[in-house]
């Protein structure tokens, strides 16, 4: 990860285009991606899998972000799909993804679900054995197992999906029991599968889960004769948010985690599986940033506040997890320096909170931060491809931001933004 898209000139730019230009045109508040960042997410990490281990497969975790802009140029690079909802199933289809690229890791999932899967014929990732039950009296498609591994990690508590606290997938004292149950049900057992959780930076954190997870699948194979035709370790890999904050050793990453896969199929026979990855924050995370407009300020003797256009109905991250976004001004980016290599720093002592529109005292994209800014300035909301603005709201009743994809000098608006009219769509009087 790097964020070589972005520069600065008298204004930030996103590739070779102003952003003060792009937020006159379409307006703020403005999702803007980059698609150089994003082709460069991919082929960094396709790169390093294939140099420790060609077969592989990354499933693009979509839930991160579900423009049909960015799923399709995804696909483009031969990305395949990781979906958690019906809804990501219809857009990932949409995109031109095959059903065969698609695999479906829900929770919870109903019975509707279920036969829409089945009619659609992608892979589905068992969450529980009532799931493996229900489904097997709809059809008999392609499945994996979510195995829960017993540790998780992640970069808030709400974002740890193993171990004894989670909800996700099955517990190693029944896992065999399910492939048992899956065998006599008759389902084509084509994985296994775990993801520990979202946000982890430090490779470590990977290295228990993985090996746990390959030995289960080492057991389950010689116990009850499973060939795995996919072993899916989940996605999780971080990106730096911080300034101070790394970036994950993505060699490292992948040379850890290949090199247990590789030992590990060896020691149980496992012959030659792919190895699976579902990344979402990695791929997009860093393309996309936030323009929003500073539309008043004031202070109380204990806080200076610059109020903007964009609330946590529009980025709700740092609201919903304390979550840091870096912050520019992208009109005058006097202290870019701490975000983007090369560009200059100067030492502005005024620390602010730079707060939304939104009728909540916890209506803050940032606080106490070193900005200057005046009215009618635009601020740029930094890494906010991934749980942006899938995650955003028409709380306080705002209708839902525009999007823009960016590549060269040109952009293109990927996503309308919504009218006051749209606030009215399916109420019935
Ligand atoms: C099953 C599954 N796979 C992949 C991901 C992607 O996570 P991340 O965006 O952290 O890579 C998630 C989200 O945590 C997930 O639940
Ligand atoms: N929404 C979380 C990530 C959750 C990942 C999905 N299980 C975030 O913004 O960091």
């Amino acid at each position: 990860m790097n964020r070589n898209h972005l520069s600065v000139s008298d204004h930030l730019n996103v590739e070779d285009v102003d952003c003060t230009r792009l937020a006159e045109k379409y307006k703020t508040p403005l999702y803007v991606t980059s698609k150089k960042a994003l082709k460069n997410n991919f082929n960094e990490l396709k790169e390093a899998l294939d140099n420790t281990y060609s077969n592989n497969r990354i499933h693009y975790a979509c839930k991160a972000n579900t423009n049909i802009s960015i799923l399709k140029t995804l696909r483009k690079e031969g990305s395949y799909i990781d979906a958690v909802s019906v809804g990501e199933v219809y857009l990932a289809l949409k995109s031109g993804y095959e059903p065969s690229e698609i695999l479906f890791t829900g929770t919870s999932v109903s019975n509707k679900e279920l036969e829409y899967l089945v009619e659609k014929d992608v892979k589905i990732n068992i969450d529980s054995i009532s799931q493996l039950e229900r489904l097997s009296k709809i059809g008999s498609p392609e499945i994996s197992i979510r195995l829960n591994p017993g540790v998780g990690a992640g970069h808030h508590d709400h974002c740890i999906t193993g171990g004894k606290e989670s909800k996700f997938g099955i517990w190693e004292d029944k896992i065999v029991k399910a492939y048992e149950k899956a065998q006599r049900l008759d389902f084509d057992i084509k994985g296994i599968h775990m993801h520990i959780g979202s946000g982890i930076r430090d490779v470590n954190k990977f290295i228990s889960p993985m090996e746990r997870m390959m030995d289960i699948a080492g057991k389950v194979s010689n116990e009850i004769g499973i060939e795995f035709e996919f072993i899916d370790i989940g996605g999780g890999l971080g990106i730096p948010y911080k300034p101070n904050e790394t970036s994950l050793n993505l060699k490292g990453y992948s040379e850890e985690i290949t090199s247990i896969f590789k030992s590990k199929i060896e020691e149980h026979g496992l012959g030659n599986p792919t190895l699976a990855l579902e990344p979402g924050r990695f791929l997009v995370g860093d393309t996309t940033i936030l323009l929003t407009k500073v539309n008043d300020k004031k202070s109380n003797p204990f806080h200076k506040f610059i109020g903007v256009d964009a609330g946590f109905n529009t980025l709700l991250r740092p609201a919903m997890y304390g979550s840091h976004h870096g912050v520019i001004n992208a009109t005058n980016p006097k202290n870019a320096g701490r975000y983007i290599d090369g560009a200059k720093e100067t030492e502005i002592n005024k620390k602010v909170d730079i707060a939304g529109p939104l009728c909540e005292s916890g209506d803050l994209l940032a606080e106490d931060r070193p900005i200057k800014a005046k009215i009618g300035d635009y601020l740029a909301i930094l890494d906010v491809g991934a749980y942006g603005y899938v995650m955003s709201s028409r709380y306080n009743s705002r209708p839902l931001p525009a999007e823009v994809m960016v590549e060269g000098n040109k952009s293109k608006l990927i996503r309308k933004r919504e009218t006051l009219e749209d606030l009215l769509n399916n109420q019935v009087d």
